[in-house]
């Protein structure tokens, strides 16, 4: 989790200068879709714990900045209300041990009027989080999947002794044995445009290409899953590589402001997904602080495009990087 955020601070941008800045746009295509920045929201469970109105408050927020929200499986509200905001709402999917609630997801997604799915492919079982043992990390009555029906309720036996609530939760659910035979399948159930969100090794961007996937995330789910992954600052180029323009490349993880975004199209990625500075957002203000969050992002970013000499989105992806050498 920490590296995230050190690969972003030690990319370094050469600037250009005496490039007209003055009618600069950050404006591009992102998941397929018009946007003003190139940045979506990440998914992210159980935003209720956060703030009373959770995911319809924050995708509220998206909504305002157009641009596109990820609603998590493990939603807390449910994908109709969000997509009732107005957001451009993608549907994030986990691989679930129950096939037939997997394809009603789908069904329900598709109804809704999602414009993507995004299959996360990072979480096999999920990361095994010290401090949530050591908190005893429970959900509160009102924070349930509320997506899943029956299945998104509270455990009543929570899973022993080296697992929290959450994590025995999502292991009864998530089916481990996901292969690119199952993403195939996935890719054939549906005509919405398919996301893989988690990939790190381009050779599985490649192979996500041969399956038809319309974008990759490249993502260590911000640091909680595998400890000691790869940065994705770091990953990013390799894959921006391999893929060679055949789908959209995006990254999160550590993306905390407009000079980490402006870093990200540097190093050839399409857009990025912004995860926990939305929820700080939404914790301190509800719908009108995720509000600020993006518009934060969107200012710093213009800003940022100006100074490197950079009139547009495309400018931005063939500025020069170098990686420094330590920290300051
Ligand atoms: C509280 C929390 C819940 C998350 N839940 C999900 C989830 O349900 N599905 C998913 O694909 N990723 C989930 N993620 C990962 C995010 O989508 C994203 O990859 C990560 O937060 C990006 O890193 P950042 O927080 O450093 O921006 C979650 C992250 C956080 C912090
Ligand atoms: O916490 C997470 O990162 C996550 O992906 C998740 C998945 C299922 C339930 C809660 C969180």
């Amino acid at each position: 989790m920490r590296e995230n955020g050190r690969a972003f601070d030690r990319i370094r941008l050469l600037p250009r200068v005496a490039v007209d800045v003055a009618g600069r746009t950050a404006r591009t295509r992102l998941l397929g879709l018009p946007v003003p920045v190139p940045l979506a929201v990440a998914p992210m469970a159980y935003q209720t714990w956060l703030h009373p109105d959770g995911e319809v408050a924050a995708a509220s927020a998206a909504a305002v900045a157009g641009v596109p929200f990820v609603v998590s499986m493990m939603a807390s509200r449910t994908v109709e209300e969000v997509a009732a905001t107005g957001a451009a709402t993608v549907m994030q999917l986990y691989w679930l041990r129950d096939r037939g609630l997997f394809r009603e997801l789908v069904g329900r997604a598709e109804a809704a009027g999602c414009v993507a799915l995004m299959l996360t492919v990072d979480v096999p079982l999920l990361g095994r989080r010290l401090r949530d043992l050591r908190g005893g990390l429970v959900r509160p009555a009102n924070v349930v999947a509320a997506n899943l029906g029956r299945a998104g309720g509270g455990l009543d036996a929570v899973g022993g002794a080296g697992t929290s609530e959450v994590a025995a939760h999502t292991g009864v659910l998530f089916d481990p044995s996901l292969s690119w035979a199952d993403v195939a399948w996935i890719r054939s159930v549906t005509r919405l445009p398919l996301v893989l969100k988690g990939i790190l090794d381009p050779d599985d961007a490649a192979l996500a290409v041969a399956a038809g996937v319309d974008t990759v995330v490249v993502s260590n789910h911000g640091g909680r899953q595998l400890d000691g992954a790869v940065a994705t600052a770091v990953a990013l180029p390799a894959v921006v590589d391999a893929v060679d323009g055949r789908c959209e490349v995006l990254v999160d993880s550590g993306v905390r402001g407009g000079v980490d975004v402006l870093k990200a199209l540097a190093l050839g990625a399409t857009g990025v997904l912004v995860g926990r500075p939305l929820l700080w957002g939404l914790a301190a203000g509800g719908a009108a602080g995720a509000a600020r969050v993006l518009d934060l992002i969107g200012e710093e970013l213009h800003e940022a495009m100006a100074l490197a000499g950079c009139p547009d989105v495309d400018s931005a992806r063939r500025l020069r990087t170098s990686v420094a050498g330590g920290d300051r």
